[in-house]
């Protein structure tokens, strides 16, 4: 009886897995496109933004970072697999507001600009560096736009698999489905003991994107950066500053310019009212005023309570630990002040 559950078991994964990959002809034609400079797509730019970018762009995009990082080589990735990981990563998000494709892609196009920009990655390494670009574009995957607390309220399937960090467990849950499935296994080459790391790592990554767990761990790492006794050849270390880049770069339209401060804002504003619809309708409950289209003139000053409660302190610290990430908290006072003039004209 346990086979025969197994087996079903097993079935169900292969078949979900087969309408969670890209076709293969669209991997065949990626793979031929040719693939723009670092420097025409602007990837090293703290001031980044996607809006002019086609969705093939994006992924040719991923292919330049892959590149320039050297990560094919290192790890010999099979292009045409890499191709098809890339367009499948795209096509298990969903298309919701904000917690999209494109905010994956932002995400992912900050973290190469900090890593290359600080030169991070001679401290963090050819594996940890592979598995932080990786989370970046994995870390939201299957998102459907509504959190942690609206799961449990909904007591949606995700809220009775993982009690803790809801969706993060499902996003790297969708990562490591990707990863097995036919043709886009672009970690079939390394060895066994690089995939445990690298599994590891991305792990670590992408639970680190639930605010809850940079609650819980800034606190040990603005001591180390305060009292400057970090060591970044110590793991626990790592792991800190890992996890840090994580939400610095998942926060990260809070560092761009006002233009795209205010588009981004609108999006995540618009999931939020979407969720906060729902739960009156459907769970007729009053939804907190972040998400409560009735308290929209708050905004302005909610988002100055997130800048200075969830923002400036990380950034506060990146520019502490390298003076190079220093435009990235000038950009988060400078949108303060944009919010605060807007929390005032109310
Ligand atoms: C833009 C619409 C309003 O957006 C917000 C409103 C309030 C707060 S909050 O820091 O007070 N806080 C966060 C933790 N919650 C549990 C309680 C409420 C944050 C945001 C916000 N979040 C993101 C990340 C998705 C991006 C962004 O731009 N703004
Ligand atoms: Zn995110």
């Amino acid at each position: 009886k346990a086979i025969v559950a197994m087996a079903k078991q097993r079935v169900t994964l292969e078949v979900l897995s087969y309408h969670a990959t890209a076709p293969a002809e669209d991997a065949t034609k990626l793979k031929k496109a040719i693939v723009p400079s670092a420097k025409a797509y602007r990837l090293h730019d703290y001031r980044f933004n996607d809006f002019s970018l086609e969705d093939e762009e994006t992924l040719k995009a991923c292919l330049r970072m892959f590149l320039d990082l050297d990560l094919i080589g290192r790890f010999h990735i099979d292009y045409e697999v890499l191709c098809r990981w890339l367009l499948s990563v795209k096509k298990n998000y969903r298309n919701v507001t904000y917690h999209n494709w494109r905010h994956a892609f932002n995400v992912a196009q900050m973290m190469f600009a900090i890593v290359t920009g600080t030169q991070w990655w001679k401290v963090l390494g050819e594996i940890e560096v592979l598995s932080l670009i990786m989370a970046c574009l994995c870390h939201d995957l299957d998102h459907r736009g509504t959190n942690n607390s609206f799961q449990v309220k909904a007591s949606s399937p995700l809220a009775q698999l993982y009690t803790t960090s809801t969706m993060e467990r499902h996003h790297f849950d969708q990562c490591l489905m990707i990863l097995s499935s036919q043709g886009c296994q672009i970690l079939s080459n390394v060895t066994s003991d690089e995939y445990t790391k690298i599994i590891k790592v991305l792990e670590e990554a992408i639970l680190s994107t639930d605010l809850a767990v940079y609650f819980g761990k800034r606190g040990a790492f603005f001591q180390l950066v305060a009292t400057r006794s970090y060591d970044w050849w110590q793991e626990s270390h790592r792991e800190l500053l890992r996890g840090m880049m994580m939400t610095a770069c998942d926060v990260a339209a809070i560092t761009k310019p006002w233009e795209v401060q205010w588009k981004v804002a609108d999006l995540v504003a618009n999931e939020f009212f979407e969720q906060g619809d729902i739960e009156r309708r459907e769970l007729k409950i009053t939804p907190i005023d972040m998400m409560n289209r009735e308290k929209k003139d708050q905004l302005p000053a909610m988002q100055v309570g997130f800048i200075d409660s969830i923002c400036l302190p990380v950034y506060d610290a990146f520019s502490a630990v390298d003076e190079k990430l220093t435009p990235l908290l000038d950009g988060v006072h400078s949108n303060r002040k944009s919010w605060q003039l807007l929390a005032d004209s109310y």
